[in-house]
């Protein structure tokens, strides 16, 4: 189990976390979130043990996690980190980079574990190419193989598909966290982007004005957010008589206290976001259909 007690961290005057405490169980998915600049990638690299401590403590199991006030090597072995910058070595191959920390003493079964980590994170077709011809997606992915080569106990992501396009981030994103579950990976992500979260993670901690504004299940978040830090996260919302309601949760009825002027219509795929106008301030809501502006509409709450 890893354990975050009252810890307290600021790289100038100013707290970047202020007295955070939090457990994650082995093998638990955790998010954390928060605006940019909340202090995530900071927690981040607190757990790997990056800087020295203000206050308070992180234990591993029964390992504290120290700074470099008390360790020559940054990170401790059962850690692995994947920071927004990835570290590789550019003039070898990606097969190369991924296995670069593995034993040779069994050349056949580090091949066998190069090729397994190459399905992970489908870089199949570019084992033999080196990392200084990849793109940055491509080479997001062997830095990603490479964390979870050695089989870390606990792996912390930071932004892990940012580099990654849209084509393959679905896929990848299924593969990654499917085998880090197998494996029984304790993780912890970084993120800005719900779809990393609501499918795979245990639980999320929100991040604001350095503390833990939440941690719950994404489930809970979704379903009861608190405010609108929260709410926004998730996607389009409103606030309607001090309530929050998703724009997929309010919808056109022939007739309700809720009457709005349709100012313009965005296409989203499957549907289009409505954008309204009730009683002077903005309204988002969700329909299968374009409607014109200055249409009135009635709005429900479904
Ligand atoms: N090396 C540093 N020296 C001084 N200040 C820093 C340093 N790194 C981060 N900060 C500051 O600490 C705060 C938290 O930064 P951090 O990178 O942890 O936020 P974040 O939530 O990960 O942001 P983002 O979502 O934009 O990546 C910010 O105000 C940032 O400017």
């Amino acid at each position: 189990m890893l354990q975050v007690k009252n810890i307290s961290f600021s790289y100038k005057k100013q707290a970047v976390l202020n007295n955070i405490s939090f457990n994650v169980k082995a093998g638990e998915h955790v998010s954390i979130i928060g605006e940019s600049g909340s202090g995530k990638s900071t927690l981040l690299k607190l757990l790997y043990g990056t800087y020295d401590l203000h206050k308070g403590h992180i234990f591993w199991n029964n390992s504290e996690i120290l700074g470099p006030k008390h360790n020559l090597i940054i990170g401790p072995e059962f850690m692995k980190y994947v920071a927004q910058e990835f570290d590789l070595m550019p003039f070898i191959t990606v097969a190369e980079n991924i296995g670069a920390f593995l034993s040779n003493f069994y050349p056949e079964e580090k091949q066998a574990r190069i090729n397994e980590l190459l399905d992970v994170v489908e870089l199949k077709p570019f084992a033999k190419t080196k990392v200084k011809e990849l793109s940055g997606g491509q080479k997001q992915r062997v830095a990603l193989a490479r964390a979870i080569a050695k089989q870390p106990e606990i792996i912390l992501l930071d932004e892990p598909f940012s580099h990654i396009d849209n084509f393959k981030k679905q896929s990848l994103r299924r593969s990654l966290f499917k085998y880090l579950k197998e494996k029984n990976i304790t993780c912890i992500v970084a993120t800005h982007d719900k779809d990393d979260v609501l499918s795979y993670s245990d639980n999320m901690i929100v991040l604001h004005d350095a503390k833990i504004m939440a941690n719950t299940t994404p489930q809970e978040l979704y379903n009861n957010p608190e405010n609108k830090l929260i709410a926004s996260f998730f996607g389009e919302f409103n606030e309607i008589n001090s309530k929050i309601i998703y724009a997929n949760q309010l919808k056109p009825v022939d007739r309700s206290d809720l009457k709005a002027i349709v100012k313009q219509s965005y296409y989203k795929g499957s549907f289009y976001l409505i954008e309204a106008d009730l009683n002077g301030e903005n309204v988002f809501f969700e329909h299968d259909v374009q409607l014109k502006k200055g249409k009135t509409v009635f709005l429900y709450q479904v």
